[in-house]
């Protein structure tokens, strides 16, 4: 693998005509911590289910974990961990039930071994008797980081992970983060969160399907134009609405004068 573990360029989904995810290019260093944030539609989930392997792209080339996002798609799917917003479990099995479920439709080789694994490495193992069913949001969302973790994938794309979840579960997911990128696996992570954004190695800012800003924090402030030492969220607020004056369609830009 190169050390780049995402290396696109020019990734492009259109739907009816209508342009989402627009020329992004997104490179992400081996055990790096990239935040996307962007508002809401603005091509997050579209993008992170094309490098994931999910979703074909109309345009675009490059490769994650060094294998073609294009002609390898399906090896990709095997070797990344993909979270989503609406993780799925089988509420009347229990954690543990449900995680060798996984590892079955992986085909993990030691399916126990790796269950016990991923019980340990998010802090589960009293619990794995629970039915999944009766967890609260917060282990809920850390069973969900289990099952990405089954088949020990060294690229993690997680999509919003810690919505809906209390801040304190929400800090021990992301300490959870920046253990498993201590040990070298690369993290994708889109959130609306701003603390979140925070604690990212490197964030990239995306609006109308393009990406706006890309960076360490202080060069995303520079880059919006705003003095060092700017909050994230002045930062993206000054750089939606420039957005909006340059990519919203014609009605959206009509409404916005309207209401000015
Ligand atoms: N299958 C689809 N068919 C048509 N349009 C779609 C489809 N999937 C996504 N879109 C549109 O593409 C745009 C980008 O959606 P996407 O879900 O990628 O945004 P997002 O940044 O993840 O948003 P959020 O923060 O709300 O999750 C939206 O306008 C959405 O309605």
């Amino acid at each position: 693998m190169s050390e780049l573990a995402i290396d696109v360029r020019g990734l492009t989904k259109r739907y009816g005509g209508r342009t989402v995810v627009d020329h992004v290019d997104l490179q992400v260093g081996a055990g790096r911590i990239c935040g996307f944030l962007g508002p809401n539609g603005s091509g997050k989930t579209t993008t992170i289910r094309m490098l994931c392997g999910l979703l074909k792209p109309d345009d675009g080339e490059g490769t994650c974990l060094g294998l073609d996002v294009i002609r390898q798609a399906r090896e990709i799917k095997l070797q990344a961990g993909y979270m989503t917003q609406k993780f799925g479990w089988y509420e009347d099995l229990s954690i543990r039930e449900n995680l060798e479920f996984i590892a079955r439709l992986f085909q993990v080789p030691q399916r126990a071994a790796a269950v016990d694994q991923a019980l340990q490495r998010l802090g589960l193992v009293e619990r794995q008797g629970q039915l999944a069913g009766a967890l609260s949001g917060g282990w809920k969302q850390r069973l969900a980081l289990a099952g990405c973790l089954i088949h020990d994938p060294k690229l993690l794309l997680l999509d919003e992970p810690t919505a809906g979840v209390d801040p304190k579960a929400r800090r021990e997911f992301w300490d959870q983060i920046h253990r498993l990128a201590d040990e070298g696996i690369t993290v994708l992570v889109s959130t609306h969160y701003m603390d979140e954004a925070a604690r990212c190695h490197e964030l990239v800012y995306i609006a109308y399907g393009k990406v706006l800003a890309r960076g360490t924090e202080p060069q995303i402030v520079a880059q919006a134009g705003l003095p060092a030492g700017s909050s994230l969220e002045e930062t993206f607020i000054k750089l939606i609405e420039g957005a909006q004056d340059n990519f919203a369609p014609a009605g959206d830009r009509h409404r916005k004068e309207k209401a000015a």
